[in-house]
């Protein structure tokens, strides 16, 4: 049986309808107070003693009575006796009853008999720390409802208080759902796919001071989820069933909810996240999140998390927002808000925005997330340029490390990227150009050959900067030529055999620099486009490239053999490139580009491109001016 109907209900819509319900957690359990960090105090904390319960020197001295200091001065100095009149004390040490005030050491003239001379005198209580200067006792410590830090455990010990009464955390079942899941990664086999949603909310809940208890991955069968759900909701405070929320025909976890207790809304307007479902069983929050990662990861932040903070009482996080520009159109449907993974950098003094992945699949676009843009529902998107507001998912002072690249993709890059942090956008070689000249990346990597001279990269950066403000940093020279499958089955041997009706390739888009090099080369050997098989099919990136031969989605496609190698693909070899660093000449003082020119020229660079076949270096780091 499918779901048939799925609500489209706004996100701000939804929520009071869903936590007017939720109240106040009141399971309390006493803890050890080593223990209680991150626990949230379920009543006021009062100490049990005062600290310091005595009166005590505050500094290494002598400890003497005020009054026989009064006249102490330079020209009358006041000779105290030993013994008597004053007696050595230390930092933190009670004080003798019969004396008021504390000298420091450096402030006393010692003699030889043992007595004592000063020519300052001390005021009554002069560097004394009164009994409960800190904590008094029946002082409150923290108040209800108090996250614990550090900080606070210390003075909880201060004040006396070895164990903690505190809220119980909210027990929260998860429930992975779907014959697909699986919790091995060894033996995958067509249509597995390896249970990690469930492993990311443990880790969530643990965050948001819950206590996770993950359920083995349920197959897609009634009355299994069913047996599932009534033993979660009877040992937890809150279920998550994750998958199966859409209109497919296993799609279960609407009707038990339904059967079990009550579905207050399927379906909301946000994407990733539509076909989410919420429900009460028993008074408990039970809710079905989708399947798709990414999906999981919002649903979470807009439902469980709050949920949590609810209970808890612990006050709703809230991300901070920094204003940055777009460097690139982003389109959005009105019929939901979405949230968009993006990716910051600091361009010339100016925060700039690329969105990553959008797809509900790709779980790296939250890996590389430095904030996420929120479209509003009727919003139909935002032009490049346009300066937005995004949620920050790390620091500013982290950003501001990073350098902004935009512009052609090569393997080595995610390798250069973990010496010298890099936020990178894969546009190909002439969007990075383009987003040189709008100063939207500080570097833009590029190879684009010119087709008269034959030669790399200074030709377009002649056509495009003319007044000379661009610059060009050497990089790599790559082999790129054509992957075949493994064993080359069809015996593929070189450009020329691209025409043959056997044949289907796989293009690159257009302005990317492979598929310059492609042209040229069919220029050179006289072939007509339209003669190839596959000429108007276009992969993103060379691993896409890559893939879509490996998964016989073409016969052959043009990249680099660093892509064919990962995957295991044969490689017939069309020609080195130059794989070049476009910059604008004021950026070549920019620390972090000097960092990067560094790296290229460093031994460990050149070691590290030893090791992957495919790579050569000439100078690289070298700077080209451009006239
Ligand atoms: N006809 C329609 N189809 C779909 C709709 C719709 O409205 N009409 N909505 C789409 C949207 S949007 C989403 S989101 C998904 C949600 O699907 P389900 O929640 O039913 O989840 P599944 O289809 O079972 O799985 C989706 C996807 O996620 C993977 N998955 C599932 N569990 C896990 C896990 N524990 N760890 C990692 N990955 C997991 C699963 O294998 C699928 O690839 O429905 C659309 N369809
Ligand atoms: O709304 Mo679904 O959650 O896009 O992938």
């Amino acid at each position: 049986m499918r779901n048939t109907f799925i609500d489209n209900i706004s996100l701000e819509e939804t929520k009071p309808l869903f936590f007017n319900r939720i109240e106040k957690y009141s399971k309390k359990e006493t803890i050890p107070t080593e223990k209680s960090l991150g626990r949230v105090t379920s009543s006021p904390v009062f100490a049990n003693v005062s600290s310091p319960n005595f009166n005590a020197s505050a500094m290494d001295g002598i400890l003497v009575r005020s009054k026989d200091t009064e006249t102490a001065s330079e020209t009358n100095p006041v000779t105290l006796k030993k013994d008597k009149d004053f007696l050595y004390v230390n930092t933190g040490n009670p004080v003798n009853p019969e004396f008021d005030a504390v000298i420091m050491i450096e402030e006393v003239v010692e003699a030889e008999n043992g007595d004592v001379r000063i020519i300052k005198s001390a005021y009554p209580y002069q560097h004394i720390r009164n009994v409960g200067e800190d904590i008094i006792k029946n002082d409150m410590i923290l108040p209800s409802f108090h996250e614990i830090r550090p900080e606070d455990i210390g003075a909880l010990f201060a004040g006396g208080i070895f164990e903690i009464e505190v809220v119980k955390k909210p027990k929260v079942a998860i429930i992975p759902t779907g014959s697909e899941i699986v919790e091995d990664y060894r033996n995958l086999k067509v249509g597995d796919i390896i249970d990690s949603n469930s492993r990311m909310f443990e880790a969530m809940i643990t965050v948001s001071g819950g206590e996770p208890y993950r359920y083995s991955p349920v197959r897609d069968e009634r009355e299994l989820l069913k047996k599932n759900i009534l033993d979660a909701v009877g040992k937890n405070d809150i279920v998550i069933i994750n998958a199966g929320s859409s209109a497919g025909t296993h799609d279960y976890t609407k009707s038990l909810i339904e059967e079990l207790g009550e579905v207050i809304i399927h379906g909301i307007a946000i994407k990733p996240g539509k076909p989410t479902i919420l429900g009460f069983i028993e008074d408990k929050p039970v809710i079905g999140i989708p399947g798709y990662p990414v999906s999981a990861y919002f649903v979470y932040q807009e439902f469980v998390k709050s949920l949590l903070e609810k209970m808890l009482c612990r006050d709703d996080e809230k991300a901070d927002i920094v204003k940055a520009s777009l460097s690139k159109r982003i389109y959005s449907s009105l019929k939901h808000k979405e949230f968009v993974r993006m990716t910051l950098g600091y361009v010339g003094g100016k925060l700039v925005a690329t969105p990553l992945d959008r797809g509900a699949g790709v779980s790296m676009s939250l890996v590389k997330a430095d904030g996420i843009l929120v479209i509003s529902r009727n919003n139909e998107g935002h032009d490049i340029g346009e300066e937005v507001e995004i949620k920050l998912l790390k620091p500013l002072s982290a950003i501001k490390k990073s350098i902004v690249v935009i512009g052609s993709n090569d393997p080595i890059m995610d390798r250069i990227s973990d010496r010298i942090k890099l936020s990178l956008s894969h546009v190909g070689s002439f969007g990075g150009v383009l987003a040189l000249k709008k100063k939207e990346t500080t570097i833009a990597p590029i190879h684009i050959l010119d087709s008269k001279s034959g030669t790399y990269n200074t030709g377009v950066l002649n056509k495009y900067f003319p007044s000379g403000d661009a610059a060009l940093i050497k990089g790599i020279k790559r082999e790129q030529g054509l992957m075949v499958p493994k064993g080359n089955p069809k015996n593929i041997r070189g450009i020329e055999d691209l025409i043959r009706a056997d044949l289907t390739f796989m293009n690159r888009q257009r302005g990317a620099g492979t598929r310059i090099l492609l042209d040229y080369n069919l220029e050179k050997l006289g072939i007509d486009n339209n003669d190839i098989q596959g000429y108007e099919r276009e992969a993103v990136t060379h691993m896409a490239a890559a893939m879509s031969v490996k998964s016989s989605t073409c016969d052959l496609a043009l990249g680099v053999k660093s892509a064919a190698d990962i995957l295991d693909l044969d490689f017939i070899l069309v020609d080195y490139e130059d794989y070049d660093f476009a910059v604008l000449k004021d950026s070549l003082e920019d620390e972090r580009v000097l960092k990067f020119i560094e790296y290229l020229k460093s031994e460990e660079f050149s070691k590290e491109i030893d090791n992957i076949p495919g790579y050569k270096l000439e100078n690289p780091g070298e700077i080209v001016e451009i006239s």
